[in-house]
Parts: C-alpha cells; sequence; structure tokens
C-alpha cells in the first residue's frame, strides 16, 4: 500500500530543489514528488537523475510532476499527472502497467475519469487555499473531501485519495475522517526548521489508527 506521505518539492534552481529534498528525505519522507516548473528540460532532467540516485540512497518512492517522457527517460517510479496534462491511458502506454501513475482531481466526476482511465491514486484538492500552486482549482475544505468521498463509498470506487493544498498538522485529523488515504504537502515541510519533529508528527496522525 502506498505511503501515506508525499513530499512534493519546491525551489527556483537545481541546487535548492535538490536541498530541500534532501532534507525532507533526512526527515524521514519516503515519497518524493519532484515538481520544478517552468525549467529547461536539461535542468530537468539534471535534478531528476541526482533527486533519482538520492531516492535510492534512501529507499523513497520517486514520481515526477507532469514529465511522462522524464519518467520514462530516468526510469522513476511514476509520474503525477492533472487534468491538463497528458491523459492516464496516453501516459499508461508509454510507462506500462509497473509504473504509478497519480492523478488530479477536483470533483467526484474527475475521480470516475481518471480511475477509469487506470490511475493508481487520486491527488483530491485543493483543500485550502495555498500559495504553492497558481490558478487554484474550486476550495474543497472539509465538507468537500466528506462528501466526495461518502459517493465514492456508495459507488463502490476503491482508489488512494491524497488530500492536497494548503494542509498543516491540524488539519489531517478531520482529513483522515473523511476517508482519505493520505495527504500531498509541500509548503510546511519545506518551510519548517524542525523537518524530522514535523514529519514524525505528520506521521503519527497519519497512521494512528493503523495496525501496523
Ligand atoms: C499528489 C498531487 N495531487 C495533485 C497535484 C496537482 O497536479 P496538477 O493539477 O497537474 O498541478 P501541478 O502540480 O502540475 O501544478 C499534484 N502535483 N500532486
Ligand atoms: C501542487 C498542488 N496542487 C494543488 S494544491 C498544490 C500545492 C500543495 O502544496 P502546499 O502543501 O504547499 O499547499
Ligand atoms: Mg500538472
Amino acid at each position: 500500500m502506498f505511503n501515506k506521505l508525499q513530499y512534493i518539492s519546491q525551489g527556483e534552481t537545481n541546487e535548492k530543489q535538490l536541498q530541500n529534498i534532501h532534507q525532507a528525505l533526512d526527515a524521514g519522507c519516503n515519497w518524493i514528488q519532484m515538481r520544478f516548473k517552468n525549467q529547461t528540460s536539461e535542468k530537468r532532467f539534471a535534478l531528476a537523475e541526482a533527486v533519482k540516485n538520492l531516492c535510492e540512497e534512501y529507499l523513497a518512492t520517486f514520481i515526477v510532476n507532469d514529465d511522462v517522457l522524464l519518467t520514462q527517460k530516468i526510469a522513476a517510479d511514476g509520474v503525477h499527472l492533472g487534468l491538463t496534462d497528458m491523459s492516464i491511458s496516453g501516459a499508461r502506454a508509454i510507462l506500462g502497467e509497473k509504473k504509478i501513475i497519480g492523478a488530479t482531481a477536483n470533483t467526484f466526476e474527475d475521480i470516475l475519469l481518471q480511475t477509469k482511465n487506470g490511475c493508481d491514486y487520486i491527488g483530491l484538492g485543493p483543500f485550502q487555499f495555498t500559495e504553492t500552486k497558481e490558478k487554484l482549482s474550486p476550495i474543497l475544505g472539509t465538507e468537500g473531501y466528506a462528501s466526495i468521498l461518502n459517493k465514492m463509498k456508495t459507488e463502490n470506487i476503491s482508489i488512494p485519495v491524497y488530500a492536497i493544498g494548503g494542509i498543516t498538522l491540524e488539519n489531517i485529523e478531520n482529513l483522515i475522517k473523511t476517508g482519505v488515504h493520505g495527504i500531498a504537502v509541500s509548503g510546511i515541510i519545506t518551510k519548517s526548521p524542525e523537518k524530522e519533529k514535523l514529519v514524525q508528527q505528520l506521521n503519527d496522525k497519519l497512521y494512528a489508527n493503523v495496525i501496523l
């Protein structure tokens, strides 16, 4: 089963990205999504190679944001695709059955579509406002998650759902109660001066009712 905590990287340069990812791994994150927007393909390739090596060293799962061909080129563990990125079925045709393909959703209908097309997990959001991403889809709040996850239950749709967007430590209990599998976060970990403590606290809440 997928880890309940996914770290989404930040940083304006290769060096800053790598530093943030390294610190997240040191703090105990073992699922990294490399999100490095508006960069040349050379820079993205160089970063992806470095991140792949690091993730191998830390036995962490490594997925790439947006870029299916880069995922294939560096043999990452998978890719995360939004509603306006390459289609899930197109990505599956390129990457094969063994790679992880995550898909973004903002509504129950998005989940239906992305699941039918064969994604492995859903990133559902945004939970609340965040500065990390521009042009946000409508905010869901706890009620939005509860309503969508209930509908999934009624319709027998079973796929891990990650909450995303402005999530803090204080939101996790309520989010988990709605039935989400885990969370994908960027800002709170990147900005934390005490990353190891924070990751421990996040995992304690995420795994509070899980018998391992
Ligand atoms: C886990 C997860 N969920 C959602 C997103 C958002 O993807 P997308 O809508 O394609 O937006 P960008 O991240 O590409 O700006 C995500 N990255 N990860
Ligand atoms: C990539 C993405 N997609 C929806 S919200 C978001 C950003 C999540 O980052 P943060 O945890 O800093 O709000
Ligand atoms: Mg995208």
